[in-house]
């Protein structure tokens, strides 16, 4: 699978950008704040529907403009596929396959499977659980249609549940019948997330583990962990249990909504524990990992999107994923970089074409 083209109008800083790919390797460089990262989100974009940085869809939209579109040819199973996505200011986005809109958009989700690695991802280690079980659900829904649907659902059952608690708060009576269908509802997509993410991991962590002792050559020891009240106890069991805590917060406090994805370090917390260097071979290698098991499990190579790697990573991990590229690990990949050289000599060394755009304040130019 990978992106022939790209046009984009009225997205972020862009007015509009008419771009065509080879199957290889592409490298936007330009000065910082240029529009770089900007071209590789609408990449994301188009792949997920959404934005890796901002969930915010109306602030794609070019400041004092009324639309966004982002299209791109790909090409999947050697047949063409156009998709384009819309957002006009107020109004729901419009997602179309080969012309024609879809019924919803979690139907989008990983036909076009997509990694990105950027200097944000150091929020999985630093920001609260709700980040980590974001990055599992990301991954999940890429390779389970069926999982998506069933997050939303499970969503939509705890916020029943949620204003159910806060009702009986404020009227001081309890619908007893109500929570227990509510409870059913919550349990069973409930139940199937959980074994759905105990599975995955399963499947991920031996990926993790490799790619982290091929980065650093078996420095030291890390772990990747899934953490589930529903490993203790079943849920309808922790939910019982819980009514009366529940019934105080005005909220459902067990639940997969809490599950965690511990990262350790020497059995301590990676994010207190961990040295920079650490946290970042530990990053890489869970988006490396993530990219293992979508390639295993769509059967083709994901698109991979590297976000500034020359000037955050330092040289050994830049040496270890070029040592990737070189042996043919990814398909096609695209890059930003603000030196146009470095990035032209990286390539040069493992003998791989780059093909160079030049970005500079919202304009890209093949260089
Ligand atoms: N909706 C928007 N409308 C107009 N400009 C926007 C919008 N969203 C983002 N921008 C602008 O895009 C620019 C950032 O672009 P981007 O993050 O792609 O830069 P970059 O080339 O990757 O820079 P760096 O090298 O610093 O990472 C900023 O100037 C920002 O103000």
């Amino acid at each position: 699978m990978w992106l022939k083209n790209l046009t984009l109008l009225n997205f972020k800083n862009y007015n509009s950008a008419d771009l065509i790919f080879s199957n290889s390797v592409t490298a936007f460089v330009g000065n910082n704040g240029a529009g770089k990262t900007n071209l590789l989100d609408a990449i994301h974009y188009l792949c997920l529907c959404k934005s890796y940085f901002n969930p915010i869809d109306s602030q794609q939209i070019k400041a004092g403009e009324e639309l966004f579109l982002v299209q791109g040819d790909f090409v999947r199973d050697e047949k063409p596929e156009k998709i384009s996505c819309g957002l006009k200011k107020n109004q729901k986005k419009s997602f179309k396959r080969n012309k024609k809109e879809y019924d919803k958009l979690a139907d989008h989700i990983g036909l076009f499977p997509v990694v990105m690695i950027s200097p944000y991802d150091i929020n999985l280690i630093m920001d609260g659980s709700e980040e980590r079980r974001r990055f599992v659900d990301n991954v999940i829904s890429q390779t389970d249609s069926r999982y998506l649907d069933e997050l939303i659902t499970y969503n939509k059952h705890l916020l029943n549940r949620n204003a159910l608690l806060k009702q009986v708060a404020a009227t001081r009576t309890l619908d007893v019948a109500l929570l227990q269908i509510l409870d059913e509802q919550l349990v069973k997509s409930g139940n199937i997330i959980f074994e759905k993410r105990k599975q995955f991991l399963h499947n991920f962590i031996p990926f993790f583990d490799k790619h982290y002792q091929f980065l650093t050559n078996n420095a030291e020891q890390v772990s990747l962990s899934y953490q589930s009240q529903l490993n203790e106890q079943n849920f309808e069991t922790l939910l019982a249990n819980a009514i009366e805590k529940d019934r105080l917060l005005e909220r459902t406090t067990v639940g997969i909504h809490k599950d965690e994805l511990q990262f350790e370090i020497a059995g301590m917390p990676m994010k207190k524990f961990g040295s920079q260097g650490q946290q970042k071979s530990f990053l890489i290698a869970l988006k490396l990992a993530q990219y293992s098991y979508l390639q295993k499990f769509k059967n083709f190579k994901p698109l991979l999107l590297l976000d500034d790697i020359f000037d955050k990573l330092d040289q050994n991990r830049i040496h270890k994923l070029m040592e990737m590229v070189s042996h043919h690990d990814f398909g096609q990949i695209f890059i930003t970089d603000t030196d146009k050289q470095r990035v032209a000599k990286v390539f040069e060394q493992i003998a791989i074409d780059v093909d160079l755009f030049d970005v500079s304040e919202g304009s890209v130019n093949h260089a």
